[in-house]
């Protein structure tokens, strides 16, 4: 047996997601039958802290205690500046708020370090298509965590739909839901212009991604990205995007689709249907971590294709960002700098729409 690629990984930000990110990059590859790659844990930073890193470090003890590539014991940095100095480090993962993403990636490629960085990559497209070129010039592996998109299902339900002989006939339409209920509260992230809140970059990226899952990379629509209308309804608490109802035509392809997301009214039901000519796809919620997907060919008996999530789900976008990297490739071709601007550039359309402003933060691209 071949020895694994081992890729050494410092976490910048001890919120929520981190640890679950973190949880899963610890768990055993062998347990989601991976045997090229693996990981390490070499230091976690909080931006406020060292005793956040240090709770940080003792809340995933029995993750490290079982993980099989852990070396040796886990460095607590009290800012970020100061793990994107430690030369064990070679990629960083990115968790802290959307508004935040730009500036830390930035500085994290400055350092020498390879990104994996949270959705929404930045607050704009133009912020996206400068981390872009910037990782490029320095060589450096970068990447929008759009874990969905590496979903061993969701690469097969994307490769179904793409592929020449696909089922399905005529695509008709579709429409995709992310939706959660977080009553208004003015100091919660997700209604904070100055961290990029609203529904928009933090959930509505997931239906925008999926459609592009689903199309953009149709043999019939040849990357060609789609037209955008959209409406959206702002919260009086702080003026972000409370709804957004995104229309995303696909004229090469004859049809369009439907996003929405919001911040009160949690999705139930199906949260994607895809409506073809002779069979439909049905996704069940959360859009994030797709659990299955069901295939309605009509006159049929719907088919359940079911996936056992190890974890949450988090590992797989970290072993192809480890596959990237043993190879030198500076981007990966399932979530590549492309498709990450051209989502971006829909959501720039619809914040227009919106008149959806994040403050000083949105303006910088240096
Ligand atoms: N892939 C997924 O399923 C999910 C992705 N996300 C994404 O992860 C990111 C973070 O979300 P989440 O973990 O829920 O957020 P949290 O609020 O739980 O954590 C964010 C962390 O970022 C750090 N931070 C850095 N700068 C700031 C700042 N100015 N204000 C507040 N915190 C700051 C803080 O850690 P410290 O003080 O240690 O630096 C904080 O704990 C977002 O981009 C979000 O879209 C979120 C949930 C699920
Ligand atoms: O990515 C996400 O998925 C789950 C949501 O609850 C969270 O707010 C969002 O960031």
């Amino acid at each position: 047996m071949t020895t694994p690629f081992n890729l050494k990984w410092g976490i910048l930000a001890t919120g929520g997601i981190s640890h679950k990110f973190t949880k899963d990059i610890l768990a055993p590859p062998s347990a989601r039958n991976v045997a090229d790659v693996s990981h390490t844990l070499v230091a976690v930073a909080s931006s406020s802290s060292i005793d956040k890193a240090h709770a940080f470090i003792k809340d995933v003890e029995p993750e490290l205690k079982t993980a099989q590539f852990q070396t040796g014991p886990v460095k607590p940095y009290g800012s970020y500046a100061d793990l994107l100095k430690d030369k064990e480090v070679q990629i960083v993962y990115i968790g802290s708020p959307h508004s935040d993403h730009y500036l830390t990636a930035l500085a994290a490629l400055k350092a020498g370090k390879h990104v994996l960085c949270e959705k929404a990559f930045t607050l704009n497209a133009a912020q996206t298509e400068h981390l872009c070129k910037f990782a490029k010039s320095q060589k450096l592996f970068l990447m929008e965590a759009q874990w969905t998109r590496f979903f061993p299902n969701i690469l097969q339900l994307q490769s179904l739909i793409n592929s020449p002989n696909a089922p399905f006939g005529h695509i008709y339409r579709a429409f995709a839901d992310f939706s959660i209920h977080v009553p208004a509260n003015a100091q919660h992230r997700l209604y904070d212009p100055k961290q990029g809140g609203g529904a928009l970059l933090d959930l509505g990226v997931y239906p925008i991604l999926w459609m592009f899952i689903l199309f953009y990379r149709h043999p019939d629509n040849a990357l060609t990205p789609p037209t955008v209308t959209a409406s959206v309804v702002n919260t009086p608490v702080t003026g972000v995007d409370e709804q957004d109802i995104v229309v995303l035509k696909w004229d090469k392809l004859g049809m369009q689709t439907t996003c929405s997301t919001s911040l009160v009214g949690r999705t139930e039901g199906s949260a994607l249907i895809v409506y073809g000519e002779k069979g439909n796809i049905l996704v069940p919620p959360p859009l994030s971590r797709p659990s299955s997907y069901t295939v309605h060919m009509h006159g049929e008996k719907p088919v359940k294709h079911e996936l056992d999530i190890p974890g949450q789900g988090m590992h797989w976008e970290a072993d192809f960002s480890a596959r990237s990297i043993a190879k030198g490739e500076l981007e990966n071709a399932i979530m590549p700098h492309e498709e990450s601007v051209q989502i971006m550039k829909v959501m720039d359309e619809v914040r227009k729409i919106g008149g959806v402003h994040y403050g000083e933060l949105e303006d910088v691209v240096a």
